[in-house]
Order: C-alpha cells, then sequence, then structure tokens
C-alpha cells in the first residue's frame, strides 16, 4: 500500500498548528524505530470520532503509525518543551518519552492532539531512556477511559501496542506506547518555560494560541490575558470538584502535569479511594502528603498561582497592578471549587435546591464515612439504592438521626422522591475501577499475555451509571490487607 492510499484509508487529517508556534517550544523530530511493533488494544468508538478507520488502524500500517516507525502524512512530529515545580521543585523537563504526531482534524471541525507515549528518547530525555513499559500504558489506558465514562474531562487513550523490545525498571518488561488523545498538551509548565526562558512576545504568542486553541469565546477587546487566567481557573475548579466527588486521587500534580484544558492528564500514580479518608495517598513517592486527596484543591491552587505569575508581563504593564489581578483571580479559585464541589455533593444526595443546612449535612456524612472508614463509592450508591443497611454506617452512633434528617430533606423539594433518586442514579456511579481489578487486568495481560481480563473491565467501566447486574462483581472491595496499596510514577 503506498503512504498516500494508507492515509486516505485510515483517515488521518492532520494540522500542525504547534509546529507554527515559536521555534523554541519544540523540537521537531523523528521517533526512533522500534523492532517488530503489536497492537495490543484499540479504541474503536474513540477512532470512529476522530474519523479514523479502525480496520485501517489494525493493519500493518496501521500499527507501524502507533509505534511510530511510519510517520503518516501531513503528520509533522515533535517534542514539546516545558518545566515544571515538581513536589514544589523548579525544574526544565520536555516530552522526555514521548512525542505530538500532529493535530487530527476530527470529522466535527474539533482540534485534537495525537500524541505517542513512550516513543523513544528525545533532547528532553535527560537520562531516561524516553521508553514505557506495557504494565504502566495500559493502566493510563484503563484509567483514563473509565474517567472519561465517568464524565470526567480527561486525554484519552487510543490505543496500546508492544514495541517488541524489553525495557528495565527493576525487572526486565515489555516496551510499549500509548497513543494519547488530547485536546492540547499545553501545561502550566508550558507557561514556565516560556517565562523562563522564552521572550516576552513568545508568551504573547502562547497566550494568543491558548486562547484561539481553547477559549475561542473570550473577547479579545477586553484584558484577554486576565480572561485566559480566570478560564483555565474556572475549568480547574471544575475538574477537581469532579475528582474529589468520585474520590479520584491524581497523585502527582506537578504544574507540568496540569494540562490548560481542563483535562486530567498524566495517569503515572493516579488511584480511586476504596475507604474515606481525607488523608489518602498512593503514591510511593509522596512521603508528606502533599497530593493527598483531602490537598487536591490546595494544590491546584498553588499550581495556578504558578500559572498566574507567568503571565504577569501580559496581564499589565504595572507589576504592581498585575499581582493585584492576579491575585485576585488565583483567590477565586477556592469559593469556585467549594460551589462546583456543594453542587455535585447535592447531587449525590439527591438535592435539587440550595438550603443553608446542607454544607453541615454533607459534612456530617463525610465525617461518620471517616470515622469508619465507610468505602467512598459503594456509600453512595447504597444510598441511592435505599439500602443504608448495606453501608458499614448502618447502625453506628448518629447515622439514623441523619438518615432522618436527609430523608427530611428530600421531602422538602418539590422534585418527586423518583427525581431524587434518578438524579443519585446519575450521579453515584455504579463501580469505578478499583484498585485489585485493575491490578488483576494488568497481571494477567502483562503476566500471561491475557487481555480477556482487561476488556471486561473496561467493558464494566463504560458505563458506570447503569448500576446493570453485571457490574455487580466490580463493587466487591479488596480483601482487606495489612500493606496499603501502592503506586509508581514515570515508569
Ligand atoms: N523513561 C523516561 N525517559 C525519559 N524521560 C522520561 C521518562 N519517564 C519520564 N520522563 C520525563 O520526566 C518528566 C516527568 O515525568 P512524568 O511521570 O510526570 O510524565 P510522563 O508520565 O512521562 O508524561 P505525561 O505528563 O506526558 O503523561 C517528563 O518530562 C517526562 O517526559
Ligand atoms: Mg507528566
Amino acid at each position: 500500500m503506498t503512504e498516500k492510499k494508507a492515509f486516505i484509508e485510515t483517515g488521518w487529517n492532520f494540522d500542525n498548528s504547534y509546529a507554527r508556534l515559536p521555534k523554541s517550544v519544540f523540537t521537531p523530530l523523528t521517533p526512533p524505530p522500534v523492532s517488530s511493533p503489536e497492537l495490543i488494544i484499540l479504541n474503536g468508538p474513540l477512532a470512529a470520532s476522530l474519523g479514523l478507520n479502525a480496520d485501517a488502524l489494525q493493519s500493518r500500517e496501521g500499527v507501524e503509525v502507533l509505534a511510530g516507525n511510519r510517520i503518516p502524512e501531513g503528520a509533522l512530529p515533535l517534542a514539546q518543551a516545558y518545566a515544571g515545580h515538581q513536589f514544589g521543585h523548579f525544574t526544565m523537563l520536555g516530552d522526555g518519552r514521548a512525542l505530538l504526531l500532529g493535530e487530527q482534524i476530527t470529522p466535527l471541525g474539533e482540534r485534537v492532539d495525537i500524541q505517542l507515549k513512550g516513543s523513544g528518547r528525545t533532547p528532553y530525555s535527560r537520562g531516561g531512556d524516553g521508553r514505557a513499559a506495557l504494565g504502566p500504558m495500559l493502566r493510563e489506558y484503563i484509567i483514563s477511559e473509565a474517567m472519561h465514562a465517568l464524565g470526567i474531562a480527561t486525554t484519552r487513550s487510543l490505543a496500546v501496542v508492544t514495541t517488541g523490545e524489553s525495557i528495565y525498571r527493576e525487572t526486565e518488561q515489555p516496551g510499549a506506547i500509548l497513543t494519547r488523545v488530547a485536546a492540547s498538551h499545553l501545561r502550566v509548565g508550558t507557561f514556565q518555560y516560556v517565562a523562563k526562558w522564552g521572550t516576552d512576545e513568545e508568551l504573547r504568542a502562547m497566550a494568543d494560541y491558548t486562547l484561539r486553541r481553547h477559549f475561542p469565546e473570550v473577547n479579545t477587546d477586553e484584558n484577554r490575558y486576565l480572561l485566559l487566567l480566570q478560564e483555565v481557573i474556572k475549568r480547574q475548579a471544575e475538574l477537581i470538584a469532579k475528582w474529589q466527588l468520585v474520590g479520584f486521587i491524581h497523585g502527582v500534580m506537578n504544574t507540568d502535569n496540569m494540562a490548560l484544558s481542563g483535562e486530567t492528564i498524566d495517569y503515572g500514580p493516579c488511584a480511586f479511594m476504596d475507604g474515606y479518608d481525607p488523608a489518602t495517598v498512593f503514591s510511593s513517592i509522596d512521603a508528606q502528603g502533599r497530593y493527598a486527596y483531602a490537598n487536591q484543591p490546595h494544590i491546584a491552587a498553588w499550581n495556578l498561582a504558578r500559572f498566574a505569575e507567568t503571565l504577569l508581563p501580559l496581564l499589565h504593564d504595572d507589576e504592581i497592578q498585575a499581582i493585584k489581578l492576579a491575585e485576585a483571580a488565583i483567590s477565586g479559585f477556592s469559593d469556585l471549587f467549594r460551589r462546583n464541589w456543594l453542587a455535585g455533593m447535592r447531587a449525590k444526595l439527591g438535592i435539587f435546591n440550595e438550603e443553608l443546612q446542607d454544607e453541615s449535612l454533607i459534612e456530617d456524612l463525610l465525617s461518620m464515612m471517616h470515622k469508619n472508614h465507610a468505602d467512598f463509592t459503594n456509600t453512595f450508591r447504597a444510598l441511592t439504592f435505599e439500602k443504608p443497611e448495606d453501608t458499614i454506617l448502618f447502625g453506628t452512633s448518629g447515622f439514623t438521626q441523619w438518615y432522618e434528617l436527609w430523608q427530611a430533606r428530600l421531602g422538602r423539594q418539590q422534585e418527586p422522591k423518583s427525581s431524587s433518586h434518578q438524579l443519585m442514579r446519575d450521579s453515584n456511579p455504579a463501580l469505578i475501577p478499583r484498585n485489585h481489578r485493575v491490578e488483576e487486568a494488568l497481571e494477567a495481560a502483562v503476566k500471561q499475555g491475557d487481555y480477556s481480563v482487561m476488556e471486561r473491565l473496561l467493558a464494566a467501566l463504560s458505563s458506570p451509571y447503569a448500576h446493570s447486574p453485571e457490574q455487580a462483581e466490580y463493587s466487591t472491595l479488596p480483601a482487606l490487607s495489612s500493606r496499603p496499596y501502592r503506586t509508581y510514577c514515570g515508569t
């Protein structure tokens, strides 16, 4: 098949707006080829929505593209430069093991990045091998797709291929490449890089680009860079509230892992909480609990303050005035977050309107859950289905009283009980990617080459609000273990 024919059949439709940005923010490069790529999983519905033909993607030529061995016509591969605060320390980073193939223009006219993660060394690799292991790439695939199904803004996963080459972490592992689809890969760290090492014109070019790409509705006659900051803050407030409402813990909220589009990005050490404990941390390297569940909103505000700092030269000619504008915008985050979170919590409890006491009703429930280490997901599910006896809270002190207050609260609404029930069904997932289930699927895939466990898990996770009988098996809790669940970064 000629390249041209493969291109047409697959449906690649690239534009490369990032490659037209200032030269300092990226390095064009061709990925080093891998020895014998093999497709492990392909996301058919996502491919279709991108205008891509799944059969063509599965062909030898299609897989060569997903492995970086063949560059489809129209793509201009490049690695993006960025910096970032990692655990509070500023560093130069960049795509050290990823590259952007180009931007696919979808049949609906949307522009999305097609990125290969694990595609080999780049000028930003520092000491790393530029590679990724199969387990972590499948993990990103599973959890990102689960997040999407939960209704949470996220990068998507189009495919995972193995490279046919081994990589070395603590042990020998199969190398793999994930094809990631994102609204963009503009990060807080992208702006930190330009603010630190670029010119003011480059900074302005990046800010204008971000506005055009993600916030085209912003009125450019006003202080558009302030509006950019406010819009990014708004999207993060919505995103982090959604994380909190399903018990998602990102695990490595460094500024380079915060996307300006408002999508969740980088599924390295993330995990979902089982028993409710605000101090929950899964990441093996987060000894201080910087990125613990309850800290996520504070860290988001901290990261956004770093973003605001990068914009200071654009916000106002007078630095003092610029700082005032930035501070006012950042101080709005906590209120925005709280409002999103409260709205989400009300929905989880079937509440439509607002009453002043709602906050204490919610906080009282959470504090009982914390005290009794009640499972976050299953507690809300049991309340949805009027089965409080299924929760560990049932019979504990204060619960009956709380339950009566809650029922009385529902009784004070105009909406019938059936509407509350529907709202709760739509707001409380039947299942989340439980750590033990994800591990089980990865173990079968990586150790035995059996992908059926993962495929079944993915199917169940694709409709988390269906509350279907087949999903029941995925809501069982992990066996009690003396060792807490641990996750690992950058592998
Ligand atoms: N094996 C590797 N080789 C080279 N660079 C790496 C490797 N692993 C991680 N890095 C780089 O280290 C930095 C921090 O890694 P981090 O785990 O946050 O990102 P990532 O998971 O590789 O990518 P992303 O944020 O794009 O999902 C990034 O610049 C990343 O490219
Ligand atoms: Mg990262």
